[in-house]
């Protein structure tokens, strides 16, 4: 597995750059990710914010439109961007809609047979990009990790770190997302994913991979949340979003306003000028965690 690169931007006085590699995890597909390294790391080894897209999107969206990149210099952090699913599988139906498919891996393994040798997101993000990261030498310390995302990305970090709670991996320190599909086995968009992409179908989704479902198998276990969502957001407004069953679910587990926080932003639709609104926040927020 070696690390080709792609592109090289000089930003905020670190390096963004774009890496491509075959992907084991993706069934031997070329995969690529953004990873911008603050100029402090030629001090020694940075902790690291990982940032998941939503649908439609790719490794370049949170790099250039999230605004990221300066609080993430400033606090001495690095961004890791990947994909948002495996490209050019040629699974039959593959590009047939924008909510399933390319560009709509739902950070999830598949476990259906027609999706599983290509469509495993899952392990892409959480060991197979840090592995072969380390094993290229370069300075992030992973042991100092955290999560955050938007949309589909938003449901992947509330589940990924959920789930390294409840395995005890602790892989990130904290999570946030902004309009984060937060119940997906109740909504349309989870709905469909979980009913391809799984064997057992939305049943196997909710156990694995409902952040509403996972906060209620959490049992007095400290946690670092923070959730924004805009009140002008369509697809808040159709009911794909339903933060407020997290929020109930996590109130319910006794997590309070300090360790679950949900903001309800006035008149916020789901796109990147509100993202880039909050993103500040959200890395000073991480940071808290990341630098203790
Ligand atoms: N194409 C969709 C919208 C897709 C969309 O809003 N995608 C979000 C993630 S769920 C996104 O981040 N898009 C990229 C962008 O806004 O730059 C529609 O027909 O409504």
């Amino acid at each position: 597995m070696a690390l080709e690169v792609v592109s090289t931007n000089k930003s905020f006085d670190g390096t963004l750059t774009k890496y491509k590699f075959k992907s084991t995890a993706l069934g031997g597909l070329d995969a690529k990710f953004n990873l911008f390294i603050p100029a402090n790391a030629a001090n020694g080894k940075v902790p690291l914010l990982v940032y998941l897209a939503g649908l439609e999107c790719t490794e370049d969206t949170g790099a250039q439109k999230g605004a990221f990149i300066g609080p993430a210099a400033k606090e001495g952090i690095a961004l890791l961007f990947p994909d948002t699913s495996p490209r050019g599988a040629g699974i039959e139906g593959e590009d047939d809609d924008w909510q399933f498919g390319t560009g709509a891996g739902f950070y999830l393994n598949a476990t259906n047979p027609k999706w599983s040798k290509h469509y495993n997101m899952l392990t892409h993000v959480t060991l197979e990009i840090p592995q072969i990261i380390e094993a290229a030498g370069l300075p992030i310390d992973f042991t100092r990790q955290s999560i955050f995302g938007h949309s589909m990305g938003g449901h992947g970090a509330l589940t990924l770190y959920l789930t390294s709670l409840l395995n005890g991996s602790k892989q990130y320190r904290s999570v946030s997302a902004f309009s984060p599909i937060s119940n997906p086995s109740k909504c349309p968009w989870g709905e469909t994913a979980f009913k391809g992409y799984l064997a057992g179908g939305i049943a196997e989704g909710q156990d694995l991979y409902d952040a509403t479902e996972l906060i209620k198998k959490l049992v007095k276990t400290p946690a670092h949340v923070l959730i924004d969502y805009g009140t002008g957001d369509k697809f808040y407004q159709n009911g794909q979003l339903l933060p407020e069953n997290f929020l109930k679910a996590a109130r319910d587990q006794g997590y309070d306003e300090v360790q679950v926080r949900v903001r309800d932003q006035e008149g916020y639709d789901h796109g990147y000028y509100f993202i880039s609104t909050f993103g500040a926040d959200h890395v000073h927020f991480h940071a808290n965690f990341l630098k203790a």
